[in-house]
């Protein structure tokens, strides 16, 4: 598979998040509008990949000449909840001052960490789980995506499959469906099934009766804020699974880079959540499936409190908190 995001002959490359599972392609994206465009449409989406976007976004902005920072400003406020986001935009800016080469030389050496940082953090992971869990083959349970699609490669959440999985440890994963946009269903079950990892669909409101059935051996997400606390913003759902997983002795465990932490946010109140539009829970493929002009509540990310999570795991280990 492509990388997620990369950069070729002057444009932001993406694996093109929205058509998928129904076609696999790629986008070139030319300007910080159409970066801009595929951030918000979710073209490109999931918090490492986001950092990549963001700091590629700024190399975009600074062979362009014009207002840089004004640009970059946009890319940052892309989406609001996703740290990483406004992160691979700073980093970048860092290298303003050398030119648009340095901020791309930049852009490129984060695309080449991401992976090794993602194989890190999970492979500590699938420590945590193998201590948390008696038994063996695992069964997981995923939701939103958190795989190689989510970062520039590999994955976070998901990566902790994949480790697993090449020790013959994985006997099959559940996945939440991930309403209203469907990342698990539309993504993580595309990229289950490319690897033949054995896995069933399953809508969120089944999630804790299969716990309650005894058909989850481990919860695994990823994260889009880390609050100092601990405290962790992550795809809608999260929160409820997280109570679920608590109130059935699960293990619940978040893996993330550590540029998802953000020290600046002492607990997850402080956490602003992005919310997006009624239609996406009213319409599906553009047909209505409430009442025409329904109002709705469409918080992008929840917050799951410190202490509902077994543990946070990063390229550096259990965070300590
Ligand atoms: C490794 S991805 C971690 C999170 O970014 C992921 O779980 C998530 O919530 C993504 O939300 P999305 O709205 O699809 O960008």
């Amino acid at each position: 598979m492509d990388r997620t995001v990369d950069w070729a002959d002057g444009a932001v490359v993406i694996i093109d998040q929205v058509a998928l599972p129904g076609r696999y392609r790629t986008c070139r994206l030319r300007t910080v509008d159409e970066l801009v465009d595929a951030i918000r449409r979710l073209a490109v989406r999931g918090a490492p990949a986001l950092g990549a976007a963001g700091a590629l976004g700024v190399a975009l902005a600074a062979f362009a000449g014009g207002d840089v920072r004004a640009e970059a400003e946009r890319v940052a406020a892309a989406r609001p909840t996703a740290v990483n986001l406004r992160w691979g935009v700073t980093q970048a800016l860092g290298r303003l001052d050398a030119g648009p080469e340095a901020v791309l030389a930049l852009g490129q050496a984060m695309l080449d960490e991401d992976e090794r940082i993602c194989r890190t953090a999970s492979g500590h992971a699938a420590e945590v789980v193998l201590r948390s869990c008696a038994r063996r083959p695992l069964r997981l349970l995923s939701h939103c995506n958190t795989g190689h699609l989510a970062a520039v490669a590999w994955g976070t959440a998901l990566g902790v499959v994949w480790h697993l999985r090449e020790r013959g440890l994985v006997e099959s994963v559940l996945v939440n469906e991930t309403r209203p946009l469907l990342q698990g269903s539309r993504l993580t079950a595309w990229e289950l099934a490319m690897a033949g990892v054995p896995y069933r669909v399953q809508a969120d409101g089944a999630a804790a009766f299969a716990m309650a059935r005894g058909l989850v051996d481990c919860v695994l997400v990823g994260a889009d804020r880390i609050a100092a606390n601990g405290d962790v913003a992550n795809k809608i759902g999260t929160y409820g699974l997280a109570l679920a997983a608590a109130h059935h002795r699960v293990p619940f465990v978040v893996v993330a880079p550590e540029s998802t932490v953000d020290e600046s946010i002492a607990t997850g109140a402080g956490i602003v959540i992005e919310e997006r539009s009624a239609t996406e829970l009213t319409e599906l493929h553009g047909r209505p499936v409430a009442p025409a002009g329904a109002p709705a509540f469409n918080p992008a990310f929840d917050v799951t409190p410190a202490e509902l999570i077994t543990a946070v795991v990063t390229e550096h280990g259990v965070l300590a908190r």
